[in-house]
């Protein structure tokens, strides 16, 4: 299982500083979507150029202008850019053509998709990495539910990530859904030991792969 690292809603410094005190225990950063909305693709750039070893994720949330967004996600130095689920067909395609060209990947964001014919036309498409989102402002609400998870059963062409306000106390129930990647933004970002936090979080997670 790996750890992304969102990086949302911070200013640029806060960025470098959260990544110098995790990186360690980190697999995959993540460029949030109002990060890049602040900074631009310029930041992008520069986080690969600062981390060129860890697989970076530009959080596009592209839901149209496919080619485009993803040859800008791309150029600047992403490995994998993410799309909306509910988007079109010709830009899911386009964008995976894209990153076929480019070799590099991209992240379906399955923001409130809860059809799963809508899971088989993203396959048929040629989809091999989601992500399972409960949104910020859904968790306003309530706490994401596991049983979100049962969009992604038994397709076992996806890799799967998760997020959605996951912490400490929910990891244990999302790492027996055993998802590829455990998405982890404000519970790091917004701690105050955000190394500890972070470092925790991977103890646990080796743990359970260790024993499972
Ligand atoms: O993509 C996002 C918001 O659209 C977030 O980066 C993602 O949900 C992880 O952050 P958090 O753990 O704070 O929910």
């Amino acid at each position: 299982m790996k750890i992304q690292l969102a990086l949302d809603r911070l200013t640029r410094e806060e960025c470098y500083t959260i990544l110098e005190q995790t990186e360690s225990h980190i697999d995959w950063i993540e460029v949030g979507t109002g990060v890049i909305k602040e900074y631009g693709m310029a930041i992008v750039r520069e986080i690969k150029e600062k981390y060129p070893y860890k697989t970076l994720v530009a959080d596009m949330k592209t839901c149209d202008a496919g080619r485009h967004e993803a040859l800008q996600a791309f150029e600047a130095g992403a490995d994998i850019t993410t799309v909306m689920a509910f988007s079109a067909d010709q830009t899911i395609a386009d964008v995976l053509e894209v990153a076929r060209n480019n070799e590099k990947r991209v992240m379906i964001d399955l923001l409130g998709v809860t059809d799963s014919h809508r899971m088989a036309d993203l396959e048929e498409l040629g989809v091999d990495l989601v992500s399972l989102h409960f949104g910020k402002d859904m968790q306003k609400k309530e706490a994401m539910k596991l049983d979100m998870f049962s969009l992604v059963e038994e397709r076992s062409g996806l890799e799967v990530a998760v997020a959605g306000g996951i912490s400490l106390d929910s990891l244990p129930d999302i790492m027996h859904k055993s998802p590829s990647v455990v998405i982890v933004g404000s519970a790091v970002t917004k701690a105050k030991d955000k190394g500890k936090v972070v470092s925790t979080m991977r103890g646990v997670m080796d743990d359970y792969e260790n024993n499972h």
